[in-house]
């Protein structure tokens, strides 16, 4: 076994790279996604909190909106976050991927264990933080967490012409589905390698593992971990904050 891929001990120290950097143009006109207030507090700092709530979490990189980076230094400053916890900002790229690996690059060396979090997953529990990080520290070099689906999912093929019907085409067995969240987390080098070998654009970072040919393993994911990506994504999660504010007092 090389030195890279051994398991790593319980008190190997773990970063976490957000994205932040886009536009959410699916969201509709306004800010970029991730500075959007949910109840008066930006996504970004949710987001941020939720991943620096894991005592196993020392250091976050933000990957800023390319011109915002001095915004976002100044919202961080601005709110309060644990003090155990590091923070740097690099201004990110034109795709998720891109942005990624940039914050990859900011990385100091002695980080050998990876989170990367979508910033647009404001919400997601501690417990789930943590369900990743275990997995990585017992020796996965790739971990997601993800769900079963609710929806029966159909594949289909282009419309002969544009806006007629689609054709179905397969439906694949639902039980073995998963729809994947974030944080996902990694050996740092396996991630790293997977970021230099892919060049092609992908949706998450987990598949460039696959594509080396290494194992990624899923955890339970959590239904509050879901992505805001559409306005009524904005409508659920204030009422889940909302919620958490009642029963939790926060
Ligand atoms: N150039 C980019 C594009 C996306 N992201 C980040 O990747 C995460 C997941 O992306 P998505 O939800 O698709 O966000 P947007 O790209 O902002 O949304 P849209 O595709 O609707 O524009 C988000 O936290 C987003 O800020 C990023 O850091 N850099
Ligand atoms: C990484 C991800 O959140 C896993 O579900 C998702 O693939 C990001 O997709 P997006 O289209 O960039 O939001």
């Amino acid at each position: 076994m090389s030195d890279e891929s051994r398991p790593t001990p319980a008190q190997t120290p773990v970063a976490a790279v957000i994205p932040a950097a886009g536009r959410g143009v699916r969201l509709g006109p306004g800010a970029p996604k991730a500075l959007r207030a949910l109840n008066g507090t930006p996504m970004l700092i949710h987001a941020v909190r939720a991943l620096a709530a894991s005592r196993h979490v020392s250091l976050v990189i933000v990957v800023a909106p390319p011109d915002g980076a001095a915004e976002v230094k100044s919202l961080l400053d601005a709110h309060a976050l644990p003090e155990r916890t590091d923070f740097q900002v690099v201004p990110g790229g034109q795709s998720r991927q891109e942005s990624v690996r940039i914050g990859l690059d900011a990385l100091p060396p002695h980080y050998r264990i990876v989170l990367v979090h979508d910033a647009a997953r404001p919400l997601v529990p501690v417990d789930t933080v943590d369900a990743v990080i275990e997995a990585v520290r017992d020796g996965a070099p790739a971990v997601v967490p993800a769900l079963p689906l609710a929806d029966t999912v159909k594949e289909v093929a282009p419309a002969a012409v544009a806006g007629d019907p689609e054709p179905v085409v397969a439906t694949p067995e639902r039980a073995r589905l998963r729809a994947v969240q974030t944080p996902q987390g990694f050996d740092r080098a396996t991630l790293v390698r997977a970021h230099e070998s892919v060049t092609e654009n992908v949706t998450d970072d987990a598949s460039m593992v696959e594509q080396l040919g290494l194992p990624v393993v899923a955890v339970p994911g959590h239904e509050e971990a879901f992505k805001v990506t559409r306005p009524l994504d904005l409508i659920l999660a204030e009422a889940v904050l909302a919620r958490r504010r009642l029963t939790d007092g926060f």
